[in-house]
């Protein structure tokens, strides 16, 4: 069984959420079942770049895996795309077997076996800016299949006040679950380059309508990537 893989980079470090600032490995999942409207990495997403999609065994991707890490074990980031709608179970036994871990990142549509083998499941639900509806029963699924993985968190990007309305509400349903916000990027360009104090003032904005209004409960956290690297894809 072969996967598609819109590409494999690193090691870098993990730019969003729980794991910021971690050595990492990315390994890009190409497809998605969703189109948010910002979408940062339709590379892997839309079907005009579908010839950019490698086949690989689980075998050569953790070849690669190796390769780029030069066999010091770190944690492998599975990202997309939605990596869920592919089984990456053979590839995270591989990497496990040789002292990895691994992370995933996916919206929380399509439930998977192996969610449970991971040290990380980021769920990423879809605020209204992204012109995605959540299915809160697949949503919970996910969450089900995971219960056996080290971590599950939640990370929702915030683009306007209707999102952090939004948030808010999905952090009263799964109370016992460490949300992470970071403030949306509307630039997603690779060729553009992006405004530091833009970056700033958006997460400026995200500070002050959160912890500044006595709301204590989200970490608030920029993507570190982009303030390094812009919209640069594979870093
Ligand atoms: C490209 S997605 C791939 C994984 C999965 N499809 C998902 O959305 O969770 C990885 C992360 O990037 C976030 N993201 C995508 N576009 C973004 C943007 N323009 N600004 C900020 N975050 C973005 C997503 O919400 C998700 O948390
Ligand atoms: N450095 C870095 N950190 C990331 N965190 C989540 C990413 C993603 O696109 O899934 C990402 C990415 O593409 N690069
Ligand atoms: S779910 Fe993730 S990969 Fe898919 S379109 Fe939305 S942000 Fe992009
Ligand atoms: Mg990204």
């Amino acid at each position: 069984m072969t996967l598609r893989i819109a590409e494999i980079f690193g090691p870098t470090i993990q730019g969003e959420g729980a794991l910021i600032g971690e050595p990492t490995v990315f390994v890009r999942a190409g497809g998605c079942d969703y189109r948010c409207h910002w979408c940062d990495s339709l590379h892997a997403v839309d079907s005009s770049h579908r010839h950019e999609w490698r086949p690989m065994e689980a075998r050569e991707i953790w070849a690669e895996v190796r390769r780029l890490s030069a066999g010091q074990p770190l944690t492998v980031s599975l990202s997309g795309g939605n990596p869920a709608i592919q089984d990456f179970a053979p590839l995270i036994a591989l990497g496990r077997a040789g002292g990895y871990r691994f992370a995933c990142e996916t919206q929380g549509s399509i439930a998977q076996p192996w969610f449970g083998d991971l040290a990380m499941l980021v769920l990423s639900p879809k605020p209204p800016s992204s012109g995605q509806v959540v299915d809160w029963d697949a949503f919970d699924r996910c969450l089900s299949a995971a219960e056996g993985a080290g971590r599950r968190v939640l990370k929702i990007v915030i683009f306007d006040q209707a999102d952090l309305d939004w948030a808010r509400e999905v952090a009263a349903r799964y109370p016992d679950l460490p949300l992470y916000l970071q403030p949306g990027n509307p630039e997603t360009d690779p060729e553009t380059p992006v405004e530091p104090q833009a970056l700033a003032d958006r997460l400026l904005w995200l500070v002050e309508n959160t912890v500044g209004r006595g709301w204590l409960k989200p970490h608030i956290l920029p993507q570190l990537h982009v303030l390094i690297w812009g919209n640069r894809r594979g870093v």
